[in-house]
């Protein structure tokens, strides 16, 4: 595997936290989930963050947090559904690391609403319909990505152990390509 970093994109709930946790463990790499770290330096759950200082000042910390993340190697890093939205950000992640879209189809999807709900201040007061529409309107920032990884029906353990083959297979294909490009 090379080190550049693994990054995970995709709406809200798809799974970035969960699977972000269990690919880094298996890596044996750093894990960091990006709504935690901001969440660690307020002290407060990012809906208390969107309440006390308001959506931008969130987004500018996901911003400066994730291009110094970009700098680093090796490790497993899963953003918010939002920080993707940011140009600047799309730019750094793709031109350094690899970046993973976890996508999930809204009808599996809706199926998780109970599960986030609460935590997620975008979803707040949204009616179902309001919230499928922001699900599809995101859909194409998700579509600048290196790899995306259909989660529907599938467990957390078997999504991992598919990017992991998926990972190694491209680091030797790589490989095979590098030689190939010196002879
Ligand atoms: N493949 C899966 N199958 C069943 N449940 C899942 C799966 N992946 C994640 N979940 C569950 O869905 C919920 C949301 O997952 P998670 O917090 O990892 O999403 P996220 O993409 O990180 O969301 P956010 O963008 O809001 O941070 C959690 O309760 C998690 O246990
Ligand atoms: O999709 C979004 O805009 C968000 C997703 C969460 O991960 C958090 O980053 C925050 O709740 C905003
Ligand atoms: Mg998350």
């Amino acid at each position: 595997m090379n080190d550049r970093n693994i990054i995970f994109i995709g709406f809200m709930g798809v799974g970035k936290t969960t699977v972000g946790q269990l690919v880094a463990q298996k890596l044996n790499r750093k894990f960091i989930d990006t709504d935690e770290e901001i969440e660690k330096e307020y002290g407060i759950a990012t809906s208390e963050i969107f309440k006390k200082f308001g959506e931008k000042v969130f987004r500018e910390k996901e911003m400066s947090l994730i291009i110094s993340l970009c700098k680093q190697k090796n490790l497993v890093v899963s953003l918010g559904g939002g920080a993707f939205l940011q140009e600047e950000i799309r730019n750094a992640c793709l031109a350094s690391c690899i970046v993973i879209f976890l996508d999930l189809t809204f009808e599996k999807w809706r199926e998780r609403i109970n599960l986030i709900i609460e935590s997620r201040p975008v979803l707040n007061g949204k009616s179902i319909e309001e919230m499928k529409e922001l699900f599809y309107k995101r859909q194409e920032i998700y579509s600048n990505h290196h790899i995306k990884i259909d989660t529907d029906n599938k467990e957390v353990e078997d999504i991992a152990d598919q990017i992991i083959k998926l990972l190694e297979n491209r680091r030797l294909q790589n490989l095979v390509h590098t030689e190939e490009g010196d002879i």
